[in-house]
């Protein structure tokens, strides 16, 4: 952890751990991925391997300077990100023998430990696409070694990378929970209820308000369970929540500008639906299964430990 802050704040350092760290590739925001059976593979570049690619691609190895910080291992081995957005994307994926992914789509068939890396990487890779100037001076910006702040020289203002706070709240009555969907999402699965905070709320009132404007619903009382940092559209921190309302008022009332549905599921409906693969599934009436979303989202956490607490309630 040490480490880290020292390389933020120390371009000498950071550079000397860039000529001997790994890089994660993007391609204007698309990782680079292998697909090995069913699953996405991120490959960690060498530093070596990296300045070859670029050598044999014409680009000056400065470009190197371009990537941006996203964690180290426990041996102090630091991981970076690079976007080759200027070169070909075709010709570095044949060199490379894998292809630039729209991060969406392979997200759920990453491994466990590069999906936080990329969403990281391609958080803050996108911050730095869209701040390249001061929005008071108009001047360009300039991104320290690490990629942790922008500079505007010209009056000294600091700018940090930014995220959005976002409330996601499972929903009981006591005996049912709260599921709803989006017209976006896929055919056939529901999630939690999700929404932005205000500026000036606290995540409670959050909790409150998107509760009570989704499905017209009045919270009893709420919980925090965890968080999640989340890249789509823009980066979001998720923070998971528990909610309970009163059973005598839980009639839903579905905001149809924000959601499709909006529905309350068992609890067998629900430990029937986590046995289920998290994809569409087409039943013989033509409608779909219920099915939730996968084991590392946090939506996926709350439901499980909703579940869980059912389970251990008596009778
Ligand atoms: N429901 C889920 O299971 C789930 C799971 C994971 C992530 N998310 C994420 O949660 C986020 C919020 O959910 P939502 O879309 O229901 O939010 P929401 O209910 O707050 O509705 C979205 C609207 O909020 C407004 N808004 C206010 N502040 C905003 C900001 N900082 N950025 C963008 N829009 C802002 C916009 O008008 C936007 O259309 C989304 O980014 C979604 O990807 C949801
Ligand atoms: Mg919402």
């Amino acid at each position: 952890m040490r480490y880290l802050l020292e390389l933020k704040e120390d371009d000498g350092l950071c550079r000397q751990a860039q000529n001997s760290g790994t890089f994660y590739l993007f391609h204007n925001l698309f990782p680079f991925l292998q697909k090995v059976g069913s699953k996405h593979l991120a490959p960690q570049i060498s530093a070596s391997e990296l300045k070859r690619i670029l050598k044999k691609f014409k680009q000056n190895k400065q470009k190197l300077e371009d990537s941006v910080l996203i964690g180290c291992s426990d041996e102090c081995m630091a991981y970076f990100a690079l976007d080759l957005g200027s070169l070909e994307k075709m010709d570095i994926e044949s060199e490379l023998k894998g292809s630039f992914i729209e991060l969406r789509k392979a997200f759920f068939q990453l491994d466990g430990k590069d999906a936080p890396l990329l969403s990281l990487a391609q958080a803050l890779l996108r911050w730095h696409d869209t701040h390249k100037y001061c929005s008071k001076t108009g001047q360009p910006t300039q991104k320290n070694l690490a990629g942790s702040k922008r500079v505007c020289h010209t009056n000294g203002i600091i700018y940090y990378p930014q995220m959005s706070p976002v409330v996601i709240t499972l929903v009981s009555d006591g005996s049912r929970c709260l599921l709803a969907r989006q017209a976006s999402f896929p055919q056939g699965m529901y999630s939690a209820l999700a929404g932005f905070c205000d500026v000036g709320e606290t995540l409670e009132e959050t909790v409150r308000r998107e509760v009570a404007e989704e499905v017209g619903l009045e919270v009893e009382s709420m919980w925090y369970s965890a968080s999640q940092h989340w890249p789509f559209p823009n980066s979001s921190l998720m923070i998971a929540c528990h909610a309970t309302v009163w059973p005598q008022q839980n009639e839903i009332r579905v905001n149809k500008l924000e959601l499709e549905a909006a529905t309350w599921f068992s609890l067998e409906e629900v430990v029937e639906a986590l046995r289920r693969e998290p994809r569409p599934l087409k039943q013989e009436d033509g409608r779909f299964s219920l099915w939730l979303p996968p084991k590392w989202a946090i939506a996926h956490q709350l439901i499980q430990e909703w579940v869980k607490q059912q389970s251990t309630m008596p009778a």
